[in-house]
């Protein structure tokens, strides 16, 4: 099996070109690909696949060319992944299967646009934050309260009055399933300057993650939105956002997210690292 190996702030993928979507990807061969001791190691995978080839009616339909087909360290699958399209692009890009420019990639969460030239920063148009009202965390016997937000897929953001790098993530966060029936990626962040806040992210089906792009979204709608909004303020369209840049550094770098006043963006670097075969009878 032929894969590429990258990075966005160091949030990491293996990408797996499968154009015409022959790969039997099971959650065991994505597990087993993603250990770091055993396989080649990455938070995730990409699966490149061209959108008419998915086998997933709304994808085909899209009129994007290509499908991110996402899936998570453990093998389960995640909607959007906002590292993961800016590096899918940048990937699309050198492959020689795009052009640098802006053109939308498919995704569970639907077709988002990216823009990139042949080299530096990618940026990703991420949907306008959903905020969905409040919710609660434990860590390490303590209770964070936090705002829940869809990127597409679901976040709980926590604003946090110490340096984030004394929170002992080792561990998931507890959370209610009632609250978050499908899981949820929990995000601590701390406001360290003028529309600046540092984050770390305990990821659904990944564990801690060095960078997560749609946690970054969510944790800068959070506190966009502020500590007391009411709830009706932001609703499903999230477009009653204030417009504004917001930088948000990461344990694996630094990365920008604008909100427009109608949807969000996110930009950062995405790099191509390596490229091999898989040993022949491993998986
Ligand atoms: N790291 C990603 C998010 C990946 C999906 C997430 N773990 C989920 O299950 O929703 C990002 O950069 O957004």
């Amino acid at each position: 099996m032929r894969f590429v190996k990258g990075h966005g702030t160091e949030n990491d993928f293996v990408i797996l070109p499968d154009p015409d979507g022959t790969l039997e990807l099971s959650a065991d061969v994505v597990a087993r690909l993603c250990d770091r001791r055993a396989g080649i190691g990455a938070d995730g995978i990409l699966r490149v696949v061209r959108a008419k080839a998915a086998g997933i009616p709304e994808i085909e339909a899209s009129g994007a060319e290509w499908f991110m087909d996402y899936r998570n360290s453990d093998g389960s699958i995640g909607e959007m992944c906002g590292n993961g399209i800016r590096v899918f692009a940048r990937y699309l890009v050198e492959a020689g299967l795009a052009a640098p420019g802006e053109w939308g990639i498919a995704t569970r969460a639907g077709v988002r646009g990216v823009s990139l030239g042949g080299a530096g920063d990618v940026s990703a148009e991420m949907g306008p934050p959903a905020y969905l009202g409040g919710g609660e965390a434990t860590v390490a016997g303590e209770t964070f309260t936090g705002k829940r937000i869809s990127m597409g897929n679901p976040h709980l953001a926590c604003p946090v009055d110490a340096p984030v790098v004394g929170l002992d993530l080792s561990r998931a966060p507890g959370f209610d399933p009632a609250a978050f029936p499908e899981g949820v990626n929990v995000e601590f962040f701390r406001t360290i300057g003028d529309h600046h806040l540092e984050m770390r992210v305990f990821e659904r089906g990944s564990g801690e993650t060095r960078s997560c792009g749609t946690g970054t979204v969510a944790v800068a709608a959070a506190a966009a939105i502020g500590p007391e909004a009411p709830y009706e303020s932001y609703g499903l369209d999230g477009g009653a956002l204030p417009e504004g840049e917001w930088t948000v550094d990461v344990p694996g770098g630094r990365l920008t997210v604008t909100f427009d006043g109608t949807t969000s963006h996110l930009k950062g670097p995405a790099e191509l690292v390596a490229e091999g075969e898989t040993y022949p009878g491993w998986l």
